[in-house]
């Protein structure tokens, strides 16, 4: 009851919890938009596909690293203009602060390299598989969340890095059955880019925003981006220059054009030399279009696509040695890529690669009578310790039980049936060779 003075109680829950299913309006199941579910199915091919990321990193020697998808939003202010920074999953928590569900990964591994400061030393290579989003109008229907594979190498100025990094790549291709007539990987510098704009006397903070509007070539008219480029500062002269450099379709050309003393060219060569002994130079090619979309790369950059087109980039990367100072600490040389989860499963689809990842259970334990519980349940219990998979089935026909058996690819059913356990034993029947036997129930742990 209620005095005058007290505010009439909102609903409380039992009232809420006694109120017939009928008369609550049934919730929306799915997830919220632009994300995803992993029922059993999808979940055991997205544990596959992780599962080879993780592969790949341990044979480049990787150590796995895990942040917060909750990031602080200054992680992620920057003014190139950025697809990335404009569709932040921003907002205000409830203690005023500025976050984000992050969208990319490196930033958070330079805020850790950062904060572990001395206590780590260099060079560190550090993997890790994380979600990361983006608030994009629905308009597109495009997804707002992905995982990303993202492998970094914090202290290497040379290119052994993005070698190191590519090979990674090629590998994870080659393992999942990817073939280079498959797939490429376009190969650049963001030096060449730069050296054009000091050719012109363009002021060097234009150089971020330039590569991220450049980058757009192939998705947005040439007009276009020699529009933006035009409103970004860029003098006509420069443009002309950088759209002779991009339409450049060789490291020779650049070279002609650049000359041979020029720092990018001198890279690629090593990165093209490296790849001979890596035996991946089939896999790369050198292509100037290829700027990628994050302001922070000055150097190398990369990205693997599908050779007839028919997809968006599948990976990308590149080098990144002046993130540290635009988070106001000494820079450390670095370079990293993601791999995002979504594009390379449509692309093993095309190929029919994708695999049979079937659900396995090693025992099916069936007790044959409600009083058989507790023996059953010591069964499974035994062979659990053993490390074998086991699913009790109970108040199930035996002609369900079967069907269940091949549908969870079971190896043995073991029946806990009443004249048996009187006799210390259970029957033990192979469903592959549908062999049976009846076996001591201290022995069938140790029975494989
Ligand atoms: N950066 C980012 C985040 C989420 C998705 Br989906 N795509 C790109």
């Amino acid at each position: 009851t209620t005095t005058s003075n007290e505010a009439q109680l909102p609903v409380c829950d039992d009232d809420e919890a006694t109120m017939a299913a009928s008369e609550r309006s049934p919730i929306d199941v799915n997830p919220p938009r632009g994300t995803r579910d992993f029922p059993p199915e999808d979940m055991r091919l997205r544990n596959w596909l992780f599962d080879n990321f993780r592969e790949i990193s341990r044979v480049l020697s990787f150590e796995e690293v895990d942040f917060p998808v909750l990031e602080s939003e200054a992680l992620f202010i920057r003014k190139a203009g950025e697809e990335i920074t404009q569709q932040l999953y921003n907002f205000e928590d409830k203690g005023g602060r500025r976050v984000v569900l992050r969208p990319e990964i490196t930033p958070s591994l330079a805020r850790l390299v950062i904060k572990q400061g001395k206590s780590v030393s260099l060079p560190l290579k550090w993997f890790t598989i994380g979600q990361c989003w983006r608030y994009e109008r629905m308009t597109r229907g495009r997804r707002r969340e992905h995982y990303q594979w993202n492998m970094d190498i914090i202290g290497i100025s040379k290119i052994r890095a993005e070698a190191e990094l590519i090979h990674a790549i090629v590998l994870l291709f080659e393992r999942l059955g990817i073939k280079s007539s498959d797939v490429g990987i376009k190969v650049s510098s963001r030096k060449v880019l730069e050296r054009v704009l000091q050719l012109h006397s363009m002021p060097e903070k234009l150089f971020a925003e330039v590569c991220v509007i450049v980058d757009k070539l192939g998705k947005v008219t040439r007009e276009e981006i020699e529009k933006d480029l035009i409103s970004a500062g860029v003098s006509t002269q420069a443009v002309q220059g950088i759209v002779e450099v991009l339409s450049l379709k060789s490291l020779s050309k650049i070279e002609e054009f650049l000359g041979s003393e020029e720092e990018a060219v001198a890279d690629l060569k090593k990165l093209f030399s490296l790849a001979e002994h890596y035996g991946y130079s089939q896999w790369i090619n050198f292509d100037a279009s290829v700027v990628r979309g994050l302001a922070y790369y000055n150097g190398i950059v990369f990205e693997a696509f599908d050779r007839e087109g028919k997809l968006r980039a599948i990976c990308g990367g590149g080098r990144y040695d002046r993130l540290l100072s635009t988070f106001g600490y000494d820079d450390i040389p670095a370079c990293g890529f993601g791999f995002g989860d979504a594009v390379i499963l449509e692309l093993l689809k095309e190929k029919d690669l994708l695999p049979d990842v079937l659900r396995h259970v090693d025992d099916i334990v069936l007790p044959l009578d409600e009083e058989l519980a507790g023996p059953a349940s010591k069964i499974a219990s035994s062979l659990r310790k053993e490390g074998r998979s086991v699913d009790i089935i109970e108040d199930k026909r035996l002609k369900w039980v079967f069907k269940h058996a091949e549908k969870i690819n079971a190896k043995r059913l073991i029946l806990v049936g009443n004249t048996e356990w009187q006799r210390g034993m259970v029957i033990v029947k192979n469903l592959a060779s549908r062999e049976e036997l009846q076996v001591k129930i201290d022995e069938v742990a140790s029975l494989s």
